[in-house]
Formats: C-alpha cells, sequence, structure tokens
C-alpha cells in the first residue's frame, strides 16, 4: 500500500489578492481509484489540482500526505492542459526527470524507449518535442508524467484540445497507469469522459467542494440542484 495515502484536506483554502479561488475545502483521499473533478468554468478546478498537488499557497488550512512532505511530493506527478516541453528531442524529455532522480542516462534511456511504446511514441524518440501534434504532445507529457510511477497523477483538462481518437488513446493510457496502481485525480468538462474513468466524483461551484460521491451516485443521482442542473447542460452559477 502506498504510503502517500490517505491525503487530508482540512479547511484549505487558496486566495489570490483578497479573493477566494478555492475552499475551504475539507476532503479526504484514499489510496484507489479516479476522482473526476466537474464544474462550470472558473469554478476552480485548477486551482484545487494545483492546491493538492502543492504548488498553490495555501492561505488557510492544510494539506497533509500521510509521509513526509519530501517523499509525497517525489511520488506526485501533475499533466498540465498546455504541457510545457522542453525544447529537446521526445528522448531528452523522457529521460529529464529519471536524470533529475539520479539514474543514470544509459538505464534512463532505457526506460525512456519502454515510456515511448507504452504510449506510441517509440517511433518518434529522436523528434524535436515542439514538432510533435497536439495529441502526441499530450501523450509525451503523460508518458513523462508517469516514467516516474507516481503514486498519484494530477491532470488538468488533458483532452481539452484533442479529437474524439486521441482523446480515447489517452484515456487508454490513463486505465492502464490506473490499473497498474497510479492514483488518478482529474479535471475534465467532457461528462462522457468523466463518465467513462470515474469512481469519483467531486464537484466545484464557486470555489466550495459543492458535492462529493462515488461515480456511480453522483450520475444517477447527485444530491444537490446545481449539481443536478449542471448535468442536465444548464448554465449554473
Ligand atoms: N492567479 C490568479 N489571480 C487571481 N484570480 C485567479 C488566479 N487564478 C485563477 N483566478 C480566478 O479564480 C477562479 C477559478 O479559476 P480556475 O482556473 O481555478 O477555475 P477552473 O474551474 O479551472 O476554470 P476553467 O474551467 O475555465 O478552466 C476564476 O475566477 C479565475 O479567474
Amino acid at each position: 500500500m502506498s504510503p502517500l495515502f490517505p491525503l487530508v484536506v482540512d479547511g484549505a483554502t487558496v486566495r489570490r489578492r483578497g479573493k477566494v479561488l478555492v475552499g475551504p475545502v475539507n476532503l479526504t483521499l484514499s489510496a484507489k481509484g479516479t476522482t473526476i473533478v466537474i464544474g462550470p468554468n472558473g469554478a476552480g478546478k485548477t486551482s484545487f489540482l494545483r492546491m493538492l498537488h502543492g504548488i498553490a499557497r495555501l492561505a488557510e488550512g492544510s494539506v497533509t500526505w500521510a509521509c513526509d512532505a519530501i517523499e509525497a511530493r517525489s511520488r506526485q506527478s501533475f499533466v498540465f492542459q498546455q504541457p510545457v516541453m522542453m525544447r529537446r528531442s521526445v528522448m531528452g524529455n523522457l529521460i529529464y526527470p529519471l536524470c533529475l532522480a539520479g539514474l543514470p542516462r544509459a538505464e534512463a534511456r532505457g526506460h525512456a524507449a519502454l515510456a515511448a511504446a507504452d504510449v506510441g511514441l517509440d517511433k518518434m524518440l529522436d523528434r524535436p518535442a515542439h514538432f510533435l501534434s497536439g495529441g502526441e504532445r499530450q501523450k509525451l507529457a503523460l508518458a513523462r508524467a508517469l516514467i516516474t510511477k507516481p503514486d498519484v497523477l494530477f491532470l488538468d483538462e488533458p483532452c481539452s484540445s484533442l479529437d474524439g481518437r486521441a482523446t480515447r488513446e489517452i484515456e487508454t493510457i490513463l486505465m492502464r497507469a490506473n490499473a497498474a496502481g497510479t492514483r488518478l485525480v482529474m479535471s475534465t468538462h467532457d461528462m462522457g469522459q468523466a463518465r467513462r474513468l470515474a469512481t469519483d466524483v467531486l464537484f466545484l461551484l464557486n470555489g466550495k467542494l459543492h458535492e462529493s460521491a462515488p461515480a456511480e451516485q453522483f450520475f444517477s443521482d447527485p444530491s444537490t440542484d446545481p449539481a443536478r442542473a449542471f448535468l442536465n447542460g444548464d448554465i449554473v452559477e
């Protein structure tokens, strides 16, 4: 069992220039599953994910993993909506986190070749990352995030600019990573994707965690009017 979980979020709040972006949030996350974070534009999904990952300064409360903060950080990865690629080859991007963790370069290259094959980029190892298509970039971002075998992977709308086929390919990679032991916490606007992937759902509205429920329950019988309206495609403010 991962020493990272449970994650306990206690009254955590992020503010910028006096405005509450998210919080106060109270939540406990256990080691298993895929948590999907949904809510209208500006609800605070990105801020919430950044807060859990520890890259948004807390104004109040705490976000506590079951191990110390340095170990917790080394066991997490984050995939941003627009992933930042280094101006290096696919191989160069993939070996970077491993070399940073102290792995000898030759060994890192071996792992990178396997990671590229896992996401179907094995024929593109020498290609400059900024020549990749949107879908290929997102696959590279995923492979780079997964190469350290994180216990938890945060993803902020990773498929927002991808077509159906690329989205399916990314979902397959995510489900495989989840089955291999990486817990997923991911925001999406795509309700089809949320239904396909979620074991549990967090519904955010105006920076507040409005509803938290197992996926089946949330999609069949949400307990609040705003969540029901959101699922119906109505405008929720
Ligand atoms: N650094 C910042 N300073 C001030 N306000 C911010 C900052 N970052 C985000 N916000 C505001 O906080 C609110 C929540 O933003 P956030 O990006 O977390 O929402 P979101 O649910 O991810 O939105 P979207 O679905 O549009 O991506 C928005 O009103 C946004 O304008």
